[in-house]
């Protein structure tokens, strides 16, 4: 079927920098009429009318007052993962279109992305690989002398599904494990990860040797992690965060990792991404910086445009959407 009988669907390009991956493209052509920005902006009188939805990749296309105006038969946008920070929600619901995430698809592998860091922060990976790539550097203990991670205690600011994907895993690396959230779990959840519930986030900060940082941004969470918080961390602490930067006031971490208030912190996450090139966090050595992997291997991302085909097709049939993301 083509441009005729399928629902147009929006996408930023395929393929390139910012745009829907090679790979998907048979699959959306299955259920959708695609058009790029291109495409669109080229003959946006005729394709205006054409898109009914909007399908988000990394971010792109930008949304805005003057796109939205622009799509009278749009009925729902479709996100590629699940922060939705960078959309104006009240906005595109002033507009009657829907929004979606995929909370399903991102969980394991950003979870998976969070271990990793922890496990490359606590045994300096990084900088152990440096050493054994210059040749002829010998090795010598005090270097590479990392934190043990069996039997650490990992508290875990933010206990949804990703946030329980990880408990999962530090259970399987005999840690113990704390965690805050705005809804305690229930019991049997807590028992199957042996996870202990902290109501308020000073008690985890002060008895977690890493602190994972799990939370969607919004305007509460903001800089939830700021002086304050690093200074109740212990000294041996490490701070690893996979959610988004602006989380953590990165001047105070900046300030806490050259002090020694905290040993080390692994960031998936940064604001903004990525840094510019003289930002003293890529100076500093107890520092690991990962380009926003969170959710980056082949079965996640192809899971996510599934979840996102999914919730389109419901939307577009007046279906509830299973993945609906409601402006707060
Ligand atoms: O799902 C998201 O929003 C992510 O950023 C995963 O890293």
């Amino acid at each position: 079927m083509g441009e005729g009988e399928l629902p147009g669907l929006l996408v930023n390009e395929i393929g390139g920098k910012h745009g829907i991956l090679h790979g998907h493209v048979a699959f959306l052509k299955k259920h959708f009429y695609l058009i790029t920005m291109k495409e669109f902006l080229e003959d946006r009188k005729r394709m205006s009318k054409k898109v009914q939805a909007i399908y988000l990749w990394w971010h792109k296309p930008v949304i805005d007052q003057e796109l939205l105006q622009s799509l009278p038969n749009l009925k729902v946008i479709a996100n590629s993962g699940v922060g939705m920070d960078h959309l104006d929600l009240k906005l595109v619901a002033s507009f009657g279109v829907k929004m979606a995430n995929a909370p399903r698809a991102v969980s394991s592998s950003t979870a998976d992305t969070g271990m990793a860091l922890l496990l490359a922060s606590a045994r300096r990976l990084v900088e152990g690989y440096h050493i054994a790539m210059s040749s002829g550097v010998e090795y010598c203990e005090a270097d590479i002398l990392g934190v043990e991670v069996t039997g650490a205690t990992l508290g875990i600011i933010g206990m949804g599904s990703i946030g329980y994907k990880i408990a999962l895993r530090a259970k399987a690396f005999e840690m113990n494990i704390l965690y805050h959230n705005r809804t305690r779990r229930k019991e049997q959840e807590e028992q199957a990860v042996g996870a202990t519930y902290c109501e308020k986030i000073d008690g985890l900060l002060q008895r977690a040797d890493f602190v994972m940082v799990v939370v969607s941004l919004t305007p509460q969470t903001h800089k939830l992690i700021g002086k304050r918080e690093m200074e109740l961390m212990k000294p041996t602490a490490t701070l690893i965060n996979i959610s988004r930067g602006a989380v953590v006031d990165q001047e105070a971490l900046v300030t806490a990792l050259q002090t020694g208030v905290i040993r080390a912190a692994a960031l998936d996450v940064t604001y903004p991404e990525p840094l510019p090139r003289d930002h003293t966090l890529l100076k500093l050595k107890n520092v690991i910086i990962t380009p926003h992997l969170g959710i980056k291997t082949d079965k996640a991302t192809y899971m996510i445009t599934e979840e996102a085909v999914e919730n389109i097709l419901a939307a577009l049939n007046g279906l509830p959407i299973p993945s609906e993301v409601l402006p707060s």
